[in-house]
C-alpha cells in the first residue's frame, strides 16, 4: 500500500505522485465508485495498490479532504462536483483594466467557501491608461475585498511584479488560481515556472484544440515555491447555499454587526447601527457594504424559492427524496 497525491487529471486518469516522489497513472477501485460517483480529484491524498502485471495502479481510498473547490448544480440534479482539493490558497485574478466587480463578489464567496485563505491578483496592469488609474482601480477593489485578503497588481512584463506573487505561493502550499479565460492565468504559472515556461508551452500545444480546451488539469510546481493549480474554464459562478461563504468573505461586516442595537439589524437606517457607523467613519468601503446586501438578498431569495418548491412538491405528495 503506497500513499500519494493526485498531481494531474488526464481524461480521466488520475496521475498519482507517490512520497519517493514517483508519478503512476492510476485507476479507481471498483469497490471504491461502486454505486456513488466519488472520483479522485486534482490535490487528492491517495492509498494505492500496485498490483503486479497491471499497466495502472489501483486508488483504493480517497482520504478526508482538507478543503475542497466544490461545482454546485443550481437545479440540484447533478451532485456537486469537486474540481480541487487539499489547497491552502485561492487566488482570485481579474484583469486590471476590464475589472468584473459583480463576478468578483461571487469569485471572493466561492474562494471562502473553501475555507482556504484567499487572495486577488489584478492582472494586465500594462493595458491600464495611467499609473493614477491603476491606483483608482486597485483602490475600488481593495475596498470590495475587504482588509483580511491581498490584493496584488501584476504585469507580464514586469518581472518586479511577478515576484511579489512569490510569498503567496511559498514552499509546502498549495494555490488554486481561479478566473476566466484569457486572464492571463497560465502567463502568471509560466512566469512563475521560469525556465520551465518552454516545457508548458508545448504541453498546451499538443493538446491541439487551443488554450480554452484544456482537458487535464495539472498541479504545477513552482521552483522554490509550492504548488499552483490552474482551473480553467471555471463557469457558472452562481451562488447556492453560499451562506457561509459569504460570511466568510464578509467577516468584519459580521463582526460589526454584533455590535448594532438590534439583533436583527439590517444596517438600512436603523439606529445604533455599528455597521452604517463604520461607512460613515470610513472604515468600511460603502460599495463592499453594498455587495455584502445584494448577495445576502440574492441567497434567501434562491433559498425561498426552493423552500416554495419543495413545499408544493410535498403537497402533491412527492416528498422530497433524501439522501
Ligand atoms: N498586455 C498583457 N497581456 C497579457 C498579460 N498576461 C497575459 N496576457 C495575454 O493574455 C492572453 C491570455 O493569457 P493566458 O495566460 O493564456 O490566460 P488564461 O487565464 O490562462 O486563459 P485560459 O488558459 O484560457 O484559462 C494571452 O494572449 C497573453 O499573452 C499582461 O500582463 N499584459
Ligand atoms: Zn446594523
Amino acid at each position: 500500500m503506497l500513499e500519494g497525491q493526485v498531481v494531474k487529471l488526464d481524461r480521466g486518469f488520475p496521475l498519482v505522485k507517490t512520497e519517493t516522489g514517483e508519478e503512476l497513472r492510476c485507476k479507481h477501485a471498483t469497490a471504491l465508485v461502486k454505486g456513488e460517483k466519488v472520483r479522485a480529484v486534482i490535490g487528492d491524498r491517495v492509498l494505492l495498490d500496485v498490483p503486479r502485471g497491471h499497466d495502472k495502479a489501483i486508488i483504493s481510498e480517497i482520504l478526508p479532504r482538507k478543503t475542497e473547490f466544490v461545482r454546485k448544480d443550481p437545479t440540484e440534479r447533478a451532485l456537486p462536483q469537486v474540481l480541487a482539493a487539499n489547497f491552502d490558497r485561492v487566488i482570485i485574478a481579474q484583469p486590471l483594466a476590464d475589472v468584473n466587480m459583480r463576478r468578483l463578489e461571487r469569485e471572493l464567496v466561492l474562494a471562502h467557501e473553501t475555507g482556504a485563505s484567499v487572495a486577488v491578483i489584478l492582472t494586465k496592469a500594462d493595458l491600464a491608461e495611467s499609473d493614477s488609474d491603476i491606483e483608482r482601480i486597485a483602490g475600488e477593489v481593495n475596498d470590495l475585498v475587504g482588509p483580511d485578503d491581498e490584493v496584488l497588481v501584476v504585469s507580464a512584463g514586469e518581472p518586479g511584479s511577478i515576484e511579489s506573487v512569490r510569498s503567496l505561493v511559498a514552499p509546502g502550499t498549495t494555490t488554486v488560481l481561479i478566473g476566466k479565460s484569457g486572464v492571463g492565468k497560465s502567463s502568471l504559472v509560466n512566469l512563475l515556472v521560469g525556465d520551465h515556461v518552454q516545457e508548458t508551452a508545448e504541453v498546451r500545444e499538443v493538446d491541439g484544440k487551443g488554450r480554452h480546451t484544456t482537458v487535464s488539469r495539472e498541479m504545477i510546481e513552482i521552483p522554490g515555491g509550492g504548488r499552483v493549480v490552474d482551473m480553467p474554464g471555471v463557469r457558472g459562478l452562481g451562488l447556492w447555499d453560499a451562506e457561509s461563504g459569504i460570511e466568510a468573505a464578509f467577516s468584519d461586516i459580521e463582526e460589526l454587526a454584533e455590535k448594532c442595537k438590534f439583533r436583527d439589524c439590517h444596517h438600512e437606517g436603523e439606529p445604533g447601527c455599528a455597521v452604517r457607523r463604520a461607512v460613515q467613519d470610513g472604515g468600511l468601503a460603502q460599495s463592499r457594504l453594498d455587495s455584502y446586501h445584494a448577495l445576502r438578498s440574492e441567497t434567501a431569495e434562491i433559498k425561498e424559492r426552493r423552500e416554495e418548491a419543495e413545499r408544493i412538491r410535498s403537497r402533491r405528495g412527492h416528498p422530497r427524496r433524501r439522501g
